[in-house]
């Protein structure tokens, strides 16, 4: 029997959104890190599912329910309070616009720097490198900082790099909503090919449309909890009964 690439069992990760201050009473009394309001909540909370080689999973439901969250346990960048995760393979992760991505370096410094990061030989930069920028398609930009490109041009910086890192599973959360037409088109195309090549994919995006398009199975999440797990269609199905879209 094949094993799951991904393992997820029982997972929980609690934020506090507390604030701390300090009252005249810990001023006196010389406690200098103040008083805690412990107001934690639970953003992801027994979540269980198990993902085979070459699935691509659309998550799916409101905002604030724990989809990016969950995609961050996933790629290592947060870990859970509960439960336990397991990963068994590289992750390319499109999670944040900036994400990874120095400000002042350079796009083809940070070109390099991530295809770096995640094991890819110079030899293999250097042959995949005239390939990436133009996908990226960004002019003359090549060597200004990344932190003075606009949003839009970060994500095809972004898409374009970290889709070439041939890793075996890609998380994209929400990063096509700010690229052009034009550009959205390519990303579909390359989406596709990473499917059809096996690769592992998680999609977080609030158009529905873009989940049917690149997913078979959907996770349902509300308030961090696992509410429905199956084919996409009935996921979606289901979301859009529970916010009141019609169909
Ligand atoms: N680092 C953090 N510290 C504290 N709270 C956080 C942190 N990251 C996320 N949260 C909170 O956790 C909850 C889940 O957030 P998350 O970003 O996972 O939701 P989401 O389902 O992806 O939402 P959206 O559709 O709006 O992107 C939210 O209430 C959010 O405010």
């Amino acid at each position: 029997m094949q094993t799951p690439i991904v393992s997820v069992d029982g997972v929980g990760i609690r934020f506090s959104t507390g604030r701390r201050h300090r009252s005249a009473r810990d001023f006196l009394f010389r406690n200098d890190r103040g008083t805690r309001e412990d107001r934690s909540f639970w953003a992801v909370r027994d979540v269980s599912f198990d993902v085979m080689p070459g699935e691509s999973v659309g998550l799916v439901g409101a905002n604030g329910q724990g989809k990016s969250t969950l995609l961050k346990l996933i790629a290592g960048v947060m870990l859970p309070d509960e439960g336990t995760l397991d990963v068994r393979g590289g992750v390319a992760p499109l999670i944040e616009i900036t994400g990874g991505f120095v400000p002042d370096l350079t796009v083809r410094e940070n070109i390099r720097l991530i295809a770096g990061l995640h094991g890819m030989r110079k030899s293999t930069i250097d042959e995949k490198f005239p390939e990436i920028v133009q996908f990226a398609d960004i002019g003359d930009f090549l060597d200004t900082p990344y932190k003075h490109l606009s949003s839009g041009m970060k994500v095809r910086v972004a898409f374009s790099v970290v889709s070439r890192l041939d890793e075996p599973i890609m998380l994209i959360d929400e990063v096509l909503a700010v690229g052009d037409a034009a550009f959205k088109k390519k990303c579909y195309r390359r989406i596709k090919n990473l499917r059809t090549s096996g690769t592992t994919m998680f999609v977080v995006s609030h158009h529905l449309g873009e989940l049917r398009r690149f997913c078979t199975r959907g996770l349902y999440l509300s308030k961090g909890e696992l509410l429905f797990d199956g084919p996409i269609d009935e996921v979606i199905e289901r979301y859009r009964a529970d916010v009141g879209l019609s169909r």
